[in-house]
């Protein structure tokens, strides 16, 4: 019910949640449903990451916070998916990695002014997060094993009461990410093709 409520004559962009820890397979899994159903794929880390290599004055800042598995202040990352979201042309986002904490959340409906339509949590056991992230090789600063517990820890401590958040108001979409990246797809497929936008 909660992904055909969307109808064709809304104003408001239609904006999905991506949540998981890390490793879950966000990121694998939206660039699959955004070439499939013509979403934007918005990162939250990726603009982050492009944010701190592009020698901008908060640069170093993100380094370090990202580097310590820690949430960087919600003004920096929403202002970034704010101009993301307005350059984009489309109107159908997946917002991946985002909100990771209750301040990320309240300063996005304050700082965009919409709530998220729907929200994708992929679900998967720690030891199968730390073997992905472990094995990613893509040279990310936080794809060590000591950085890895601290952002289970955070993920735990302060993106889980956000799903529960969610959760209490009917929005999540839980996804059992055990399995192939197309297995899981699989999983994936029914929520966006029951949509009408
Ligand atoms: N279903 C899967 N089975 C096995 N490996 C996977 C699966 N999905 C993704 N991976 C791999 O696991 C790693 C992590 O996946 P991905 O980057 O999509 O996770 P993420 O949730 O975006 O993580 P992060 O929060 O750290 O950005 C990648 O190397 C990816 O290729
Ligand atoms: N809303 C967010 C998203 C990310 N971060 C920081 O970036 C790191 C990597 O994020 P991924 O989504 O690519 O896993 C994350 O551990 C945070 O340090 C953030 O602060 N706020
Ligand atoms: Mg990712």
């Amino acid at each position: 019910k909660l992904a055909t409520e969307a109808t064709s004559n809304r104003c408001n962009p239609f904006i999905t949640f991506v949540l998981g820890g890390p490793g879950s397979g966000k990121g694998t899994q939206c660039v699959k449903i955004a070439e499939t159903f013509r979403f934007a794929h918005l990162s939250a880390g990726d603009l982050l990451r492009e944010e701190m290599s592009s020698n901008s004055e908060n640069g170093t800042m993100i380094h370090d916070i990202i580097k310590e598995g820690k949430i960087v202040p919600s003004e920096i990352t929403v202002n970034l998916l704010r101009k993301a979201i307005h350059s984009s042309g489309n109107h159908k986002f997946l917002i991946d990695g985002f909100p990771r904490n209750e301040e990320n959340r309240i300063a996005f409906e304050r700082i965009v002014g919409v709530e998220p339509d729907i929200v994708l949590f992929f679900d998967c056991p720690e030891e199968e997060m730390v073997k992905r992230v472990l094995n990613r090789n893509q040279g990310r600063v936080d794809d060590n094993i000591d950085t890895m517990k601290k952002r289970l820890e955070v993920f735990k401590k302060l993106n889980l009461p956000v799903i529960d958040y969610y959760s209490a108001k009917g929005k999540v979409c839980k996804i059992n990410a055990v399995g192939t990246v197309n297995e899981v797809f699989e999983k994936v497929l029914p929520v966006f093709a029951a949509l009408r936008i």
